[in-house]
């Protein structure tokens, strides 16, 4: 299967439980959900006058919206031929669940990869059964609700991004019903706001949950 790739890099991962384990980012091309705050807009529209050659997404800023379709294997090549030593690929975007990524999860650990994707919520999980899988649910967004109990099911990680008490009464409703046993819930301020990371950190600690910040844009790295 061919999947659209906006970007491929090597960085360290910033966010989350992994926080500063260094990672090979695929960054898919396609969102439909729209979030007013979204980092990565330029992965919003799948156009096709925006598509490339894959040699132009590789270690290549993916910040006009560029694509290519290329296949795992391809992916693995490039690593390779990259010489990226991370063991670690987060699968993001864009919204990466509008493809199945079962596909390229099962690739990629037949090659010695471990595998996370980070996702809305809002298109079905589709991918290997050990691939951690990282929830950040998007409410009231389009796309609907219809899969994300599935998603939050399926999470081994859910990062909710935060800028105001809404947030968290949005997620102690979408986590009612959910078994969070086995799970992280963490906190993530939207935008390095300061009031935001305030609010998530007292939550945090309040209901013993993780602070996840964005410490890539601290260190101003991709
Ligand atoms: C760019 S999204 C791509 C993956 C997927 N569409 C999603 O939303 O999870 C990756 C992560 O960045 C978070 N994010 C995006 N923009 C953000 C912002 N301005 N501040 C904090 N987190 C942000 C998302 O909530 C998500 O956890
Ligand atoms: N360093 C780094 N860590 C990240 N964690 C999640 C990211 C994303 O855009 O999904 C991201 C990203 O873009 N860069
Ligand atoms: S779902 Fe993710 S990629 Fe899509 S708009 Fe929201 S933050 Fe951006
Ligand atoms: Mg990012």
């Amino acid at each position: 299967m061919k999947y659209p790739v906006n970007e491929v890099f090597e960085t360290i991962q910033g966010e989350g439980t992994f926080t500063g384990v260094p990672a090979i980012f695929v960054r898919l091309q396609g969102c439909p959900v729209g979030c007013s705050w979204c980092d990565t807009k330029q992965t919003w529209e799948l156009l096709e006058s925006n598509r490339v050659a894959p040699e132009d997404v590789i270690q290549v800023d993916g910040a006009i919206g560029r694509w290519a379709e290329i296949t795992a294997s391809e992916l693995v090549a490039a690593f390779n031929a990259k010489g990226f030593n991370a063991k670690h690929v987060v699968i993001t975007g864009g919204e990466p669940c509008l493809y199945d990524l079962t596909e390229m999860t099962d690739y990629l650990h037949s090659q010695g990869y471990q595998t996370q994707i980070e996702t809305s919520g809002t298109f079905e999980v589709q991918c290997a059964a050990d691939t951690w899988v990282t929830v950040s649910p998007k409410v009231n967004m389009k796309g609907g609700y219809q899969v994300l109990e599935q998603a939050l099911t399926r999470a081994n990680e859910i990062k909710h991004p935060v800028a105001t008490e809404k947030h968290i009464t949005e997620l102690d409703e979408l986590l009612t019903g959910i078994e969070l046993t086995n799970k992280t819930v963490c906190l993530q301020p939207i935008s390095q706001k300061s009031r935001a990371t305030e609010l998530a950190m007292a939550t945090c600690i309040a209901r013993n949950w993780r602070l996840s910040i964005q410490t890539h844009k601290y260190l101003d790295i991709d």
